[in-house]
């Protein structure tokens, strides 16, 4: 745990060092202890850049003993990624204190940031203010539906790239575009594109990513950072895995 910013340091680092960054996202719901520690050992040996917990919906209720879990079989940044105040851990390294700027839900703008603050000091958690852009990705996602908010319609890239600006101006420091998890359709890179040439921030990019091919040109049209989850929950295959976070990496040799 760390206050300071050594995550995000590490972070920007590691998009430096190969170009872009892949993370794993782990819903605490999907895997059972031993697929879990599997899935972060494969993940960590191949290069990946950190993990991410979490889910819109929370069914278990050893969260904090899940996230030491993660933490003991990877040496990687073990970041929070919230749907609710009350995912909140002292044991990860930092949390993405998200806020869901795509819409006008008060509780999603602030209000649980306000109900988790207290916890987070406390913890000592190093917080990364990011701006949660949901884009629409076809059949309802939970984001969408437990957030109750509106994405931002895919054909208007634009629409996405003056909530990105706004977020900038604001202070945020990453921005994260989100088709939702498990989406029908990832978010179009020319989404991407004109995020990434409209601010300076870094740009998370997750939903709906299947293929090797899909991260890269998410990594192709500017994005710092690809997520997957939902991919590997589906489908238990370490080489997959490899192929996955290699196409991340664009500066490395092994790159696909
Ligand atoms: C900053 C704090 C404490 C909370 C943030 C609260 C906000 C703004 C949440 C954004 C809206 C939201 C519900 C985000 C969920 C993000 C997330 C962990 C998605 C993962 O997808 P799943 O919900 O697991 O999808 P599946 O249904 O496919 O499992
Ligand atoms: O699970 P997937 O569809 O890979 O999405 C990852 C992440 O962006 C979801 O919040
Ligand atoms: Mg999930």
């Amino acid at each position: 745990m760390s206050a300071k910013n050594q995550v995000f340091e590490k972070l920007l680092a590691a998009k430096a060092r190969k170009g872009a960054g892949f993370l794993l996202l782990i819903d605490p719901d999907k895997y059972d202890a031993s697929g879990l520690e599997q899935v972060v050992k494969n993940a960590t040996a191949f290069g990946a850049d950190g993990f991410l917990i979490g889910g819109s919906l929370l069914f278990s209720n050893r969260f904090d003993a899940y996230v030491q879990q993660i933490k003991s079989a990877t040496d990687l940044p073990v970041i929070l990624f919230p749907g609710h105040s009350v995912q909140i851990s002292p044991s990860a390294d930092a949390i993405l204190f998200l806020s869901l700027l795509s819409g006008r839900n008060p509780e999603f703008l602030i209000g649980h940031h306000v109900t988790a603050a207290p916890s987070i000091k406390a913890f000592g958690l190093e917080s990364m203010p990011t701006a949660y852009l949901l884009v629409e990705s076809g059949r309802k996602t939970a984001v969408e539906f437990m957030s109750n908010t509106e994405p931002i319609p895919r054909h208007k890239p634009e629409l996405a790239a003056v909530h990105a600006l706004a977020a900038e101006y604001l202070g945020m420091k990453m921005i994260y575009l989100e088709a939702g998890s498990g989406a029908d359709e990832s978010v179009p890179e020319e989404m991407v594109e004109l995020v990434c040439q409209t601010v300076s921030l870094p740009v998370i990019v997750g939903g709906g990513i299947r293929s090797a091919q899909a991260v890269r040109s998410k990594v192709d049209a500017g994005a710092s950072f690809v997520v997957v989850g939902n991919a590997f929950e589906t489908r238990n295959d370490a080489n997959y895995l490899k192929t996955m976070i290699d196409a991340a990496h664009p500066n490395l040799p092994k790159a696909i």
